[in-house]
């Protein structure tokens, strides 16, 4: 299938979507949500793909939300539509997903890295909230996951100044998992999906559910929510055949199930 704004491919078991609006520096239109959000529910439904990657271009992951399709709103048009919420189903996709940044990752492009599991970041790559210098503030959860991330003091920082940080400071305060030289951004991100997507997929969903639930509740919840989804892994197959193997010194044979 053809899109306009994306471009879509399949390495084995890993699913890579690659944003495509280079005259706008990725940025994100409904066209861009509609489309991406249609990927992701076929690789949600696809049982051969168990990880995906979503990257950008070297100048820009994405440079956040599209400003000239936000301009004519009013207020009564971003509640009537619910101005953003669209991107909650990407941020719902269950099966593992990473963001691989290059260059720019503003306003609803670093939301976007941020609804991925975790982010690899090219060297090269700026991530920031300037919605403030819009007049608007963070809509896709800036305010919220990178409080997560990094904390109150540097999310004041960066969403009050609208400020860029480096790939370097990203690292430091928790946002990005690793970083790495340009050239290697790509094959860093699906490797680690590869390596993700050979694992139990039912494992590797409930890991990252077990994980994401550490963000929405306290302690003892969280704590009671891992222990069932861990004794529920004990009914899949592959937990049979991931013990198995390890007795038997060979590697697993995971049917995904
Ligand atoms: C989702 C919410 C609710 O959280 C809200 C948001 O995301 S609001 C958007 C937040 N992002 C920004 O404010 C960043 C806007 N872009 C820039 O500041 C600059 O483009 C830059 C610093 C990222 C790069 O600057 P430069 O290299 O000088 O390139 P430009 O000439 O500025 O851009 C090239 C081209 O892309 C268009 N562009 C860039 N960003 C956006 C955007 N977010 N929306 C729409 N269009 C964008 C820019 O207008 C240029 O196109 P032309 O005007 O030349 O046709």
């Amino acid at each position: 299938m053809a899109y306009e704004t994306l471009l879509v491919e399949t390495r084995g078991r890993v699913g890579l979507v690659t944003l495509n609006r280079p005259q706008a520096l990725n940025a994100l239109n409904r066209q861009l949500l509609d489309e991406l959000k249609g990927v992701l529910a076929g690789f949600a439904a696809d049982a051969g793909i168990g990880a995906v990657v979503i990257t950008g271009s070297e100048k820009a992951f994405a440079a956040g939300a599209d400003i000239k399709e936000m301009q004519p709103y009013g207020f009564a048009d971003a509640v009537v539509e619910d101005l953003a919420a669209g991107w909650d189903d990407v941020a719902a996709f269950r099966k593992p997903m990473i963001a691989a940044v290059s260059g720019f990752a503003l306003g609803g492009g670093c939301e976007l890295a941020m609804m991925c599991d975790f982010i690899i970041a090219s060297e090269t790559a700026k991530f920031g909230q300037p919605e403030i210098t819009l007049g608007i503030i963070p809509g896709m959860g800036g305010t919220q996951r990178l409080t997560r991330a990094l904390g109150k003091a540097k999310t004041m920082d960066l969403v009050l100044t609208g400020r860029m940080m480096d790939a370097a400071e990203a690292e430091r305060s928790g946002l990005v998992a690793r970083v790495v030289a340009p050239e290697k951004l790509l094959d860093e991100a699906l490797a680690a999906a590869e390596k993700i997507a050979g694992f139990s997929l039912p494992s590797t969903m409930m890991a990252k559910e077990a994980v994401n639930r550490a963000y929405e509740t306290v302690l003892s919840e969280g704590m009671r929510a891992e222990r069932r989804l861990f004794h529920a892994l004990f009914a899949t197959e592959d937990q049979k055949e991931g013990m198995a193997a390890f007795v038997e010194k060979r590697k697993p044979a995971f049917k995904h199930r």
